[in-house]
């Protein structure tokens, strides 16, 4: 037991002299190193050339790792995150894992996998007493150097100037630089700091692992849980995390060490379960909202003419159709590529459309291929049953892994399904329900009935399959969850707003792309006949993942293009093994060179400007006029909600952490009024909406609307009974034209939290949606931008679209916060005509959240004044520019002017 302990203490400490480094490097930069895995391989590798191969004495090797390859390494990378810095998270992720890649390429082509290599221990190994226990020499020292390493960071990071550098590079780096302190430089530090780190566990680890770049490059992957225990924080939690693990790995080792159950799998799979578990569950590490992970289309990116991508499909089905007849020895790559395309569309659905993330599609296409072939031989189902059996088996699959997606985005998102991939690879993969008996692989059968048989026939098959899920992939696109999907990606407070619940809409695209990629899995291994667990390594999901990003081209090129890259090259070029390591450092180099160009892949510029001529000279419609639309016609817009509802707030007492933002505030908002909400910045006042639509719980207090109290509701359920908002960072769908920015706000309701509903739209339902988004839109002046991306738009434009979206959803109740700001005096005047028209039609009430004071003036029969969150003064606007307490509130921001 003893012995287990420390040997799990060893391990351990290496885990967690890696992952305190990941953590330092990831605070400091706000890049998460998935290449930190890499760097200890490099350093392992160096370090077996230089001691083993050179003869070098290890002290020396050891240094020359240590302080030659950890610096240069930091170089790298701290070049690599300077160039992601202002990019979104998925470019982040995309660069270290295209380092990664790189990296590993690099290795394996020096020295080919598959070849016995390792490092004796070169540390003593004569034991020392501990406790009566004799223990190894070289473990001694290692949980030595560790737990020092440990405390001299922490108190680095507490006590000296770099650590209070650091600490304030986390914190606000445009502040660090006014003090003369670069941010460029402390970031530097940590990186040497990091990767250093990173080189001393290669180094260490080396005598205790066959070397082997994979190996190496995922065993460190094992820091992510130790990072996650430590809530990718606190470096002495960190520390702690990497030791839980390495004794629990090596006590369960104990435990189940010749289990062939899944309990065998616990010990390997340990730090995943950690950091899967603590993603879900630990609510410290809850963050919504840390950054939306994939990138959106530019806007206003390009779009071929629509003669050209016509052509183009005809020429792409056309090559596909003939493959058969010039392949010969490679239509096995081809109908992979096929089945690939199935799987590449698949991802493109969460990656491409809706900005989510899977880092274990792989895994996917594993529970579909061991489904099909479990379904054809144990359940006896024909070729076509056991193929729909695959899809159905990984829908609930998908539905798991849509919980993470529920509670967080961004990078833990990224992380807790890449440790879900791995866990099911450690724990699943051996047992005989996956690839059979002692995971000896699967044998996949094909329909072998009249034209269908052979490699030929099986390819059209596949190709049959693939343009259906091209199909699939368009209705979805095209339809009500299509649109749904795009404006979470673009924004998720705009669409829950709305009234639609996003966490159904995540459920559905993560059952039917897991569905999907099972199919593509299925597909893909009927395609070689067998299929083991060696043909789903988890690290291939990043490879899929990093593909979908860069690869150029709309649905279904990008498709194409990413499954030529995956198979169809591979297929061609392979032969000696150094050529697929050179592939993958080639593949490695592409997608680091993508993630530091400043914008998206697309074609060259060339080529765009070349198809555009060559598609036939249709007359292109002139720009839009950017300037700002009056208001339409009253009198030929319906009613906006049709009744009013009112709003009662009582008690309402809001708190983050100490911080009192609203301090027991009571008001009404009476149906067929505008009623104002003003006080000075910082007051509470958003704070107020926020409490009112959901979006943050408050401490006490009841929010009634419509005589029911709603404070229970979540804030989508809240819009469905009437309540509609904007706010004050304008909360729009970009990627969306106006008209279907307007249409949300009715459609969003429609879509509620029913499944089905989110898919089908019944025609008279439509019509409807038509019918009031074509009145908001005139009520609001923006018939005529109505087909222009919201992107495009100015400021004041894009507060009427926010306000059409509301009144063409229908609400009964709105609170606007701040919408004149940005907006000049002529587009501030239009704005309140159209307010006071939507309250006379519809009798709706209003909450208006305002700093110009003229406007409140105009509007607001009552006004309600906040300071420090208390409510200070009701009463009427004119009274309240008359308010000494109102006027002393405003102390500072000239009251005379702003109260007037
Ligand atoms: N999520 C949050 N976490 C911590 N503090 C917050 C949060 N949201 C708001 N606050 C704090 O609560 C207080 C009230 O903020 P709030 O945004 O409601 O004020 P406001 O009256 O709307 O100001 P402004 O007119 O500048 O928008 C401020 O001190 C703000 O810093």
């Amino acid at each position: 037991m003893t012995t287990f302990v420390f040997a799990g203490l060893t391990t351990g400490s290496i885990f967690a002299i890696a992952a305190m480094g990941l953590v330092l490097t990831y605070k400091t930069s706000g890049v998460f190193n998935f290449a930190h895995g890499a760097l200890a391989s490099v350093s392992a590798f160096l370090f077996y050339f230089l001691h083993v191969q050179q003869g070098l004495p290890w002290p020396v090797a050891a240094a020359l790792c240590v302080l030659g390859a950890g610096p240069a390494l930091a170089l790298v990378l701290e070049w690599l995150a300077r160039h992601m810095q202002s990019r979104p998270l998925p470019v982040k992720v995309l660069g270290t894992i295209g380092l990664l890649l790189a990296i590993q390429g690099a290795i394996d082509l020096i020295y080919q996998p598959g070849i016995q290599r390792s490092v004796p221990q070169f540390l003593p190994v004569e034991p020392i007493s501990i406790l009566g226990t004799p223990v190894a020499g070289y473990r001694v020292i290692i949980v030595a150097l560790a737990l020092t390493a440990a405390v001299a960071l922490t108190l680095l990071l507490r006590f000296a100037r770099i650590g209070a550098e650091m600490r304030a590079v986390v914190e606000d780096p445009e502040l660090l630089d006014t003090f003369g302190t670069g941010p460029a430089r402390v970031r530097r530090v940590a990186w040497l700091l990091g990767s250093c780190g990173a080189a001393v566990s290669g180094v260490l680890l080396v005598p205790l692992l066959p070397l082997d770049s994979t190996t190496f490059t995922l065993l460190i992957v094992t820091t992510f849980g130790a990072a996650a225990f430590g809530a990718f924080t606190n470096l002495p939690l960190v520390y702690a995390g990497g030791l839980v693990i390495g004794v629990g790995q090596a006590l369960l080792q104990k435990e189940f060490l010749n289990a062939t159950s899944l309990a065998g799998g616990l010990a390997p799979a340990l730090p995943f379960l950690v950091l899967f578990l603590l993603l879900l569950l630990a609510p410290r590490l809850r963050t919504p909202g840390d950054g939306r992970l994939v990138a959106r289309a530019a806007a206003g990116s390009w779009t071929p003419p629509w003669t050209v991508r016509a052509g183009g499909l005809a020429a792409l089905f056309a090559v596909l159709l003939l493959a058969p007849f010039f392949a010969g020895a490679q239509i096995t790559a081809w109908t992979q590529l096929v089945a690939y395309t199935i799987l590449f569309l698949s991802l493109g659905l969460l990656v491409r459309l809706s900005g989510q993330v899977s880092l274990c599609h792989v895994s996917f296409m594993a529970i579909g291929a061991a489904a099909f072939a479990h379904g054809m031989s144990d359940l006896h189902l024909p070729w076509l049953p056991a193929l729909a059996f695959a899809g159905l088996v990984a829908a609930p699959v998908g539905a798991l892994l849509a919980v993470p997606a529920i509670r967080f985005s961004g990078l833990h998102l990224a992380l807790a399904t890449f440790g879900f991939g791995m866990l099911l690879q450690q724990m699943f993969y051996g047992q005989p329900y996956m690839f059979g008996p002692l995971g000896f692989g699967l044998t996949m059968p094909r329909p072998e009935v009249g034209p269908l048989a052979g490699d030929t026939g099986y390819f059209y098959v596949v190709l049959a399959f693939a343009v259906l899920a091209a199909l699939v992939v368009v209705v979805v696109e095209r339809g009500r969850l299509g649109r749904l999907l795009r404006a979470m990606n673009d924004s998720p407070a705009g669409l829950i707003a709305s009234g639609a619940s996003i966490n159904v809409t995540k459920v559905l695209v993560f059952c039917l792309s897991a569905s999907m990629a099972a199919v593509a899995g299925a597909l893909a291994g009927s395609a070689v006949g067998y299929v083991g667990p060696e043909s789903y390594q988890p690290i291939v999901s990043l490879q899929l993942f990093a593909l979908t990003m860069i690869a150029v081209g709309g649905l279904p090129w990008y498709a194409v293009v990413a499954a030529a890259g995956q198979v169809l090259i591979p297929a061609y070029v392979s032969g000696a093994a150094t050529v697929t390591s050179a592939l993958t450092l080639v593949f490695g180099l592409v997608a680091l060179h993508a993630a530091i160009q400043p914008a998206p892949p697309s074609l060259p510029a060339a080529v765009r400007r070349l198809l555009d001529r060559l598609a036939a000279p249709a007359p292109r419609r002139p720009p839009e006029p950017p300037e700002q639309e009056g208001p339409g016609d009253p009198a030929e817009a319906p009613a906006a909600g049709g009744r009013g509802l009112s709003l009662g707030v009582r008690g309402l007492t809001v708190r983050f952490g100490g911080l009192v933002a609203v301090d027991g505030v009571s008001l009404s908002v009476p149906p067929g009024r505008i009623t104002g909400l003003i006080g000075p910045n910082g007051a509470g006042k958003t704070t107020v909406f926020n409490a009112c639509s959901g979006y943050v719980r408050p401490a006490t207090g009841s929010v009634v609307l419509g005589g029911r109290r709603v404070d229970r509701l979540g804030t989508a359920a809240r819009a469905r009974r009437g309540l509609g908002r904007t706010f004050q960072r304008v909360e729009l769908f970009d990627t969306l034209s106006v008209r279907e920015n307007v249409a949300l706000g009715r459609e969003g309701r429609h879509a509620g939290r029913n499944p089905v509903t989110h898919m089908v739209v019944p025609r008279a339902q439509r019509a409807e949606i038509d019918r009031r988004t074509r009145a908001a839109l005139d009520l609001c002046g923006l018939t005529g931008i109505a087909d222009r991306r919201v992107a495009t738009l100015s400021t004041g434009q894009r507060r009427l679209v926010e306000l059409a979206r509301c009144v063409a959803g229908g609400f009964e109740l709105l609170l606007l916060d701040e919408p004149s700001s940005g907006l000049d005096r002529a587009e501030t005047e239009s704005f309140g005509d159209i307010l006071t028209t939507v309250v006379r039609q519809g009798g709706l009430g209003i909450l208006l959240i305002e700093h110009d004071f003229a406007l409140i003036n105009r509007l607001c029969d009552h006004v309600y004044v906040l300071d420090f969150g208390k409510l200070i003064f009701e009463g009427t606007a004119r009274e309240a520019g008359a308010s000494a307490a109102v006027r002393d509130a405003y102390l500072g921001q000239d009251p005379d002017q702003v109260l007037t």
